[in-house]
């Protein structure tokens, strides 16, 4: 008989509340001392043990819980934080911080996707000279401090490949793998280091393997686990492979000499064959991944105990588990009092997960459970959601392919510059200005019922007006209204589209305190009246200089809602298509002659092995033109992208058909320029100029040597001047001061032109 475990791959660490949100902010405020942050990451850390413990898991995880990102606390672990941050003479957890958001002197380090999720980590730079030390404890520390629980944890750590793998090499021509034979080493003294402590498990995650990989880093992965697993003095090692099946990563884990491999059997359901048929894996204990970790609806226990049961007998023990960490959903799905009970019924949040990976662990052994209450919220599910919304389906099925075709990018170009007359180098903001803690309370107080509808709508009115005021002063050439009324550009949407639901506290990490409440799209999906036209037609109202509309793409909305599984993505996709379509075309007749269609999450729902990205793109591509066509020559698309690596989806950039295309490349220093030119993109552009991850306030001088290089890349008709991102997470003061320097700079280099 297998014997069987129960485990998560990781668990929320924010906090039911947001509790560490707060802490850092306050400390990051000078509010509170770093005892007092530290004080509420250790209660934080008790409460998810205890409740992992009592919820009856055989292996509990730690060193789950950060202070801001994983990947930053590895780079720290391994005394791997670049020197422009170590020089500062700050305490180490300023340091830290330093790092993670930068100071004025010391630009952050770059942030980008983990993955195809929304969660963002801090890219390691690392080069040549540079060379590991274990420089911390913090693995060793937490379990420490969880075993002073009487509570026995499995340190989880960023495994050494996927380390390097996402790591940026600070020279030219030098690949970070081959840093492999420097890391082991250090590695391993954390291994010998948490053995004495008398740790028993280990978990490294090597999600990397999840995408495609060469010959050279599939080695490596070779070398890695023989060479860790041939240390005697260590606890034992489980390896993670999560967000996809692992490919030929399976068969080199397999014949490693490590004592457990953890797979993903909800993102590929057909890799469970291959892990079925895997004879290296008898005398392996196999993490069955069969609760998916990434999305909020309950298991289907009987595909969940099909999948685990399937490997009963193929490895030498068999544990329940989760997809990967459970990061990436929501505390607790009890607390949402607000949510239809029958949608509540289909729903499981991390708790709910961890429940569910105990009954199925149990069920396998043969115990004597409840399944039937589970089974019944599937086929409540499967029967509801077969109801179809029958005129949303009539209109997708209308639609021709020349609903989804515009004018020939000229043609519309001199239609725009004849209705804009905008000069050259353009200046524009990307859509949020800084949300207040006004408009915060404002909102929260209208939800809570203590403000009216008439009372919160003149109040964003006010502040529109404010922010028009601010930009006609500024000097900008394209307007924004600023997006006071959303609290998040999905979540804001979703909650005025029909065939979504949205939570009270179902917040997720996004990167460092910052926090989304991803919606839930269960059904089919239509935009029952206008959403934005009313604040854009009041912010145009306020100025003769064009205000550019603002909504978020139908990409975008999928990426970041918990999406229905019953569907393909792309007839969803289509779907909210359409909605988004209705919007445009109210907003053009509203008068709005630019229109920005947001998509960043274009590059984060690419899928991580390239067998699947054609598909892939015809089916996002074909959605956003959905949604942006149908309308006058003269009214001008923007689109919008950043937080990610473009390389991949440069092609899909340009097949998008955007007139203008604002982009993130403030860090990376233009680059993405010289890589849109050679993939022959020859629409508008906007390179980022103005990082707005970082407190810092660009000079001008710095913004006209970013365009100049600008200017050399691109020719300045097409040359638009904007920030990275929206400045809703910035203040004020700063934001005023690098807008002034963004235009001035726009200025000087217009001079230089001719
Ligand atoms: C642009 N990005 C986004 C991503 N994903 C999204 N879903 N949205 C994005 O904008 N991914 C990539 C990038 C980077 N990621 C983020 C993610 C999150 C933020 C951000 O600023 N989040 C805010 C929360 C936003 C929100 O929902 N606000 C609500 C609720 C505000 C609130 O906390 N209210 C208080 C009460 C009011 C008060 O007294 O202040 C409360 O509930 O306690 C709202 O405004 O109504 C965050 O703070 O984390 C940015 C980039
Ligand atoms: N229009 C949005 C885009 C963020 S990606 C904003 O400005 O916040
Ligand atoms: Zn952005």
């Amino acid at each position: 008989m297998t014997d069987i475990g129960t485990t998560v791959l990781g668990y929320p660490r924010i906090g039911p509340d947001r509790e560490l949100k707060r802490a850092l902010e306050r400390y990051w405020a000078h509010k509170i001392d770093e005892a007092a942050l530290r004080e509420t990451g250790r209660e934080l850390r008790e409460r998810t043990w205890r409740d992992l413990a009592s919820a009856g898991l055989d292996s509990i995880p730690s060193n789950t819980f950060s202070h801001y990102d994983q990947v930053l606390d590895t780079a720290e672990l391994f005394g791997a934080l670049p020197e422009r941050f170590t020089r500062l003479g700050l305490s180490p957890l300023d340091t830290y911080f330093a790092a993670a958001r930068g100071v004025q002197d010391a630009p952050a380090l770059e942030m980008t996707k983990w993955f195809d999720t929304n969660y963002h980590y801090l890219v390691p730079e690392v080069g040549p000279d540079t060379t590991f030390t274990l420089a911390g404890t913090k693995p060793v520390d937490e379990y420490r401090e969880a075993k002073a629980l009487d509570i026995e944890t499995r340190p989880v750590l960023v495994g050494p490949v996927t380390f390097l793998l996402l790591a940026k090499s600070t020279t030219k021509d030098f690949r970070p793998l081959d840093l492999l034979d420097t890391l082991l080493p250090r590695y391993v003294e954390l291994l010998r280091r948490l053995h004495a402590e008398g740790v028993e498990w280990v978990q490294l995650d090597e999600p990397a393997f999840a995408a495609d990989r060469t010959e050279a880093e599939l080695n490596a992965l070779i070398r890695t686990y023989h060479w860790l697993a041939d240390e005697s003095e260590r606890p034992k090692i489980l390896v993670a492979g999560y967000f996809g099946h692992l490919g030929r990563g399976l068969g080199v884990l397999a014949r490693s000499p490590i004592e457990a491999v953890a797979v993903d059997l909800v993102t590929d359901g057909s890799f469970v064959d291959a892990v079925a048929a895997e004879p290296a894996l008898r005398d392996k204990e196999v993490l069955a991944g069969v609760v998916d970790g990434r999305n909020v609806w309950r298991t289907d226990p009987d595909r969940a105990l099909a999948h685990a049961a399937t490997l009963m007998g193929v490895a030498g023990k068999v544990s329940v588990s989760t997809s990967c960490s459970l990061l990436h959903v929501p505390y607790d799905v009890e607390r949402e009092a607000g949510l239809h009970s029958r949608l509540k019924g289909w729903l499981a949040f991390a708790r709910q997960k961890v429940d569910e990976v105990v009954l199925l662990g149990k069920a396998l052994r043969g115990d004597d459970v409840e399944l039937s209450s589970a089974r019944q919220a599937i086929a409540d599910r499967r029967a509801a959601t077969a109801l179809a919304d029958e005129e949303v389906r009539a209109r997708i099925a209308a639609m021709r392919p020349e609903d989804a075709v515009r004018a020939p990018y000229a043609e519309r170009a001199a239609a725009q510059q004849a209705a804009l007359g905008l000069p050259p180098l353009p200046t524009t903001t990307i859509g949020s200005f800084p949300q207040t803690t006004e408009v915060r309370k404002a909102r929260a107080a209208h939800k809570a019922g203590t403000l009216d509808e008439a009372a919160y709508g003149s109040a964003m009115r006010t502040e529109i007006e404010r922010v028009v005021r601010l930009q006609e002063d500024l000097g900008l050439d394209v307007l924004v209204h600023g997006e006071p009324e959303r609290n998040d550009m999905v979540q804001y949407f979703a909650e005025l589209l029909t065939g979504f639901a949205t939570t009270a506290h179902g917040w997720v990490q996004s990167y460092g305190s910052r926090c989304v409440r991803p919606p839930i799209l269960y059904g089919d999906v239509s935009r029952p009246a206008p959403m934005t036209v009313a604040w854009a037609r009041h912010a145009q109202s306020l100025t003769p200089k064009p205000v550019k509309g603002m909504l978020t793409g139908p990409v975008t909305i999928l990426a970041w809602s918990f999406v229905r599984d019953d569907q393909p993505l792309a007839d969803t996709a289509r779907q909210v298509a359409l909605a988004v379509r209705d919007e445009v075309h109210d907003l053009e007749a509203a008068g709005i002659r630019i229109i920005q269609v947001d998509e960043p999450a274009l590059r984060e729902l690419l899928p991580l092995r390239k067998a699947c990205h054609d598909e892939y793109f015809a089916w996002a591509v074909s959605a956003f033109r959905l949604a942006t066509s149908g309308i006058a020559d003269s009214t001008q698309i923007h689109t919008h992208m950043c937080y990610s690596e473009f390389g991949e989806v440069l092609p899909a950039i340009d097949a998008l058909d955007a007139d203008v295309t604002s982009i993130e490349a403030a860090r990376s220093k233009m680059e993405v320029l010289t890589d849109l030119s050679a993939a022959g993109f020859g629409r508008g552009v906007g390179p980022g100029v103005y990082d707005i991850h970082s407190p810092r306030v660009p000079d001008v001088e710095e913004v006209c040597t970013l365009l100049r290089t600008a200017v050399a890349t691109v020719p300045a008709d097409r040359l638009w001047v904007n920030p990275d991102c929206g400045l809703k997470t910035r203040g004020y003061a700063e934001v005023e001061s690098a807008l002034r320097n963004l235009v001035a700079a726009s200025r000087a280099v217009r001079k230089e032109l001719v």
